[in-house]
């Protein structure tokens, strides 16, 4: 059984690696951190690397399609990391974040509020914050280096960068994605307001869905119980560690540039729970079941 010592790392995020396990797979690790805030706090969430893990399989599993997963459960996989490894197959990454947005908040809101549009796409007048869109849209940006930005890219840009077979490509295959996977939320009582793909080439040139998939990290979910466009939505699973950061209990100053201090113990245990809800909602399937 290797060790994960044994694979060199190829790429690390705030809260996820990527390690080479040969010429034609890499193993996708999620961590037990979190980030908040465009920070990645010093306290770990027990098992947030397994319930993300969980979950990008069971989007694989329903969604079914080109996708780059090998195996959650592999002797390539070291039992250190298993349950929060993916085995997938090495793809061409293309340079395109693949934003679809079924509602209007973060940084499509604040377009929306300077342009009307939102990455050169024209949305009608009166929307508010969570304003549920009248059809998803296709919203790229680029792929930030690390510690920078995504930055918003309309549509002609994607065609400049992959050109245009490609980006219609792309456009049609996250929408297509999202609706199945917003209309399965849906009926779990869970809004899915927003996601981030992430899209390789095969070596046949076939466009080949990669990355984490549909997880609380690259994904906006909202309790359906409570939802009402006009206030910002509390997100399903960080919310509460971003109110308690932000209050007098924690004594930090978010704007004094100074790193977030350690999370209380029970804001820990409440934010694993809603990781583990989050999951079991969506997929219908129990945590303890998992690996
Ligand atoms: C952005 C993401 C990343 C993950 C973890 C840590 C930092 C970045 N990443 C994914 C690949 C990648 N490259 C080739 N084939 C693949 N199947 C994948 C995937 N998934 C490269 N980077």
């Amino acid at each position: 059984m290797p060790t994960l010592t044994e694979y060199p790392q190829v790429a690390a995020g705030k809260v996820r690696e990527l390690y080479a396990v040969d010429d034609d797979h890499l193993l996708l690790l999620a961590s037990d951190r979190i980030s908040a805030y465009d920070y990645v706090l010093p306290t770990t969430i027990p098992d947030k690397g397994r319930v993300l893990t969980a979950m990008s399989v069971f989007w694989f599993d329903l969604l079914g399609g080109a996708n780059h997963l090998v195996s959650s459960d592999d002797p390539r996989i070291p039992d250190e990391v298993r349950g929060r490894a993916l085995l997938v197959r090495r793809l061409r990454m293309l340079p395109v974040e693949c934003v679809a947005r079924g509602y209007l908040t973060g940084s499509g809101l604040a377009d929306y509020v300077r342009t009307g549009s939102v990455c050169g796409v024209p949305l009608p007048s009166g929307l508010v914050e969570a304003s549920k869109l009248p059809a998803p849209i296709f919203t790229p940006t680029t792929k930030a280096e690390v510690g920078q930005h995504d930055e918003a890219m309309d549509f002609a840009a994607v065609e400049a960068t992959v050109g245009a077979d490609l980006a219609a490509r792309l456009r049609d295959t996250t929408l297509s994605i999202y609706r199945r996977a917003a209309e399965h939320a849906e009926s779990r009582g869970m809004i899915l307001a927003d996601t981030k793909f992430e899209f390789g080439v095969d070596s046949a040139g076939e466009i080949v869905l990669a990355d984490e998939v549909l997880t609380p990290d690259s994904s906006r979910y909202w309790a359906m119980d409570g939802y009402s466009a006009g206030r910002v939505q509390p997100a399903f699973d960080k919310q509460v560690v971003r109110d308690w950061l932000v209050s007098s209990a924690s004594g930090w100053d978010r704007s004094s540039g100074e790193q977030p201090p350690e999370l209380p113990a029970d804001v820990v245990e409440y934010t694993r729970a809603r990781y583990v809800e989050a999951y079991e909602r969506v997929s219908g399937r129990k945590f303890a079941d998992w690996a």
